[in-house]
């Protein structure tokens, strides 16, 4: 196989305002565009885009991850076969981090489907024989920590918009205070829109039991990583009382997966850039589902590539719920267009071939 040559492009985007959560603010996202070229069974130049968009404690710090990629230019040519888009972690990719791992093999996914002239998430699907390929995919809306006013103005803006799911980041502040604010909104918007809340592990035993209790009262869907990512035991007392328990952190860290999640929790958030890559996060999926265990799909709050490429992801996953994949108006900016805009709750997956053909392609190599 000819060798790989990879070009990386550092960049930095400002949140358009800062996203408060348990964890505190986000308000930048730095990451690197990974691009690689090969010579295709034809020898004409095959491209591929990918992204490596690190935030802990999902995945390595920046520096580890910019430092891995470097590393990677100056022997891509000795690791031809390792930096295919296999995401099994053997050789080259088994010391990549995550996230750079997820820059890697995004790329090689996108020159691979690319060069075969299908969309990447016709490739996911295949290769994790997840079955039928969706051309949209529903998605939730995303409200930050704020005052009960600005929670609910910022929960009434979405469903203005057409999003019937929001996610509600708590955690925060004092869980009564969170409480008072999750109520304020479900009396604004109504019966008839999903209600999720994502407590980034904030909360002690007792907090999130009396949580869970309202929620279960306000009808909530689901409250998303309600105790510290290593307590799998506390989620799964958490269950069955009348709220779902998913879990966030406790899967998309830097530690082991537990094989049987079915026993801590009803849905389990993937985030691809944590996960290592597109295939990786398809693969999970399909575990999961295995065990009535409901995979969602959400971003690390990226740009628009690894966004592009979460939009795949969750189209190779059979019956897929709303997913935390609008998050491009987070952002003031981004790198290219927006090849999959939000519209009315959901978004189209783009034809391809790859995550969008070659749509990202002027951001690493001057045409
Ligand atoms: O799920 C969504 O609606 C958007 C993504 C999102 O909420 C998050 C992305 C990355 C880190 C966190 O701030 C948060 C999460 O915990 O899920
Ligand atoms: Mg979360």
């Amino acid at each position: 196989m000819a060798a790989n040559t990879f070009d990386l492009r550092e960049f930095a985007l400002d949140l358009r305002t800062s996203l408060g959560t348990a964890k505190g603010d986000i308000t930048e996202r730095r990451g690197l565009l990974v691009g690689v070229e090969r010579e295709g069974t034809d020898g004409n130049i095959v491209r591929g885009v990918g992204e490596a968009t690190p935030l802990t404690p999902w995945t390595e710090s920046y520096d580890d991850c910019a430092a891995s990629l470097r590393g990677l230019g100056e022997g891509a040519e000795e690791n031809e076969d390792d930096a295919g888009d296999s995401d099994d972690g053997d050789g080259l990719l088994g010391t990549l981090g995550p996230a750079a791992r997820h820059g890697v093999t995004l790329a090689a996914s996108d020159a691979a489907a690319r060069a075969a002239g299908v969309p990447l998430a016709e490739q996911l699907a295949r290769t994790a024989a997840t079955g039928d390929v969706s051309d949209s995919v529903p998605v939730n809306g995303t409200v930050g920590d704020g005052s009960v006013d600005e929670t609910v103005a910022a929960a009434e803006s979405a469903v203005a918009d057409g999003f019937d799911c929001l996610k509600l980041k708590v955690g925060a502040r004092d869980v009564d205070d969170d409480l008072d604010r999750l109520r304020a909104v479900r009396d604004a918007v109504g019966d008839d829109v999903t209600l999720r809340a994502d407590a980034n592990g904030a909360w002690s035993h007792e907090e999130a039991e009396r949580a869970v209790d309202i929620l279960s009262e306000l009808a909530f869907a689901y409250v998303e990583q309600p105790l510290a990512a290593d307590d799998l035991a506390g989620h799964a007392d958490l269950r069955g009382r009348g709220v779902d328990i998913a879990l966030d952190e406790s899967v998309n860290g830097t530690g082991e997966v537990p094989q049987q999640l079915s026993e801590f929790a009803d849905v389990v958030v993937l985030k691809p850039m944590a996960q290592g890559g597109p295939r990786a996060a398809v693969a999970l999926a399909g575990h999961l589902q295995s065990q009535d265990v409901t995979p969602v799909v959400t971003t690390t709050i990226d740009a628009v590539v690894a966004r592009t490429a979460a939009v795949h992801v969750a189209a190779a996953i059979s019956d897929v719920p709303a997913c935390g994949l609008a998050t491009a108006d987070l952002l003031a900016d981004d790198l290219a267009e927006d090849p999959c805009p939000v519209v009315d709750g959901s978004v189209s997956v783009p034809e391809g071939p790859g995550l969008a053909g070659d749509a990202f392609d002027s951001l690493l190599w001057d045409e």
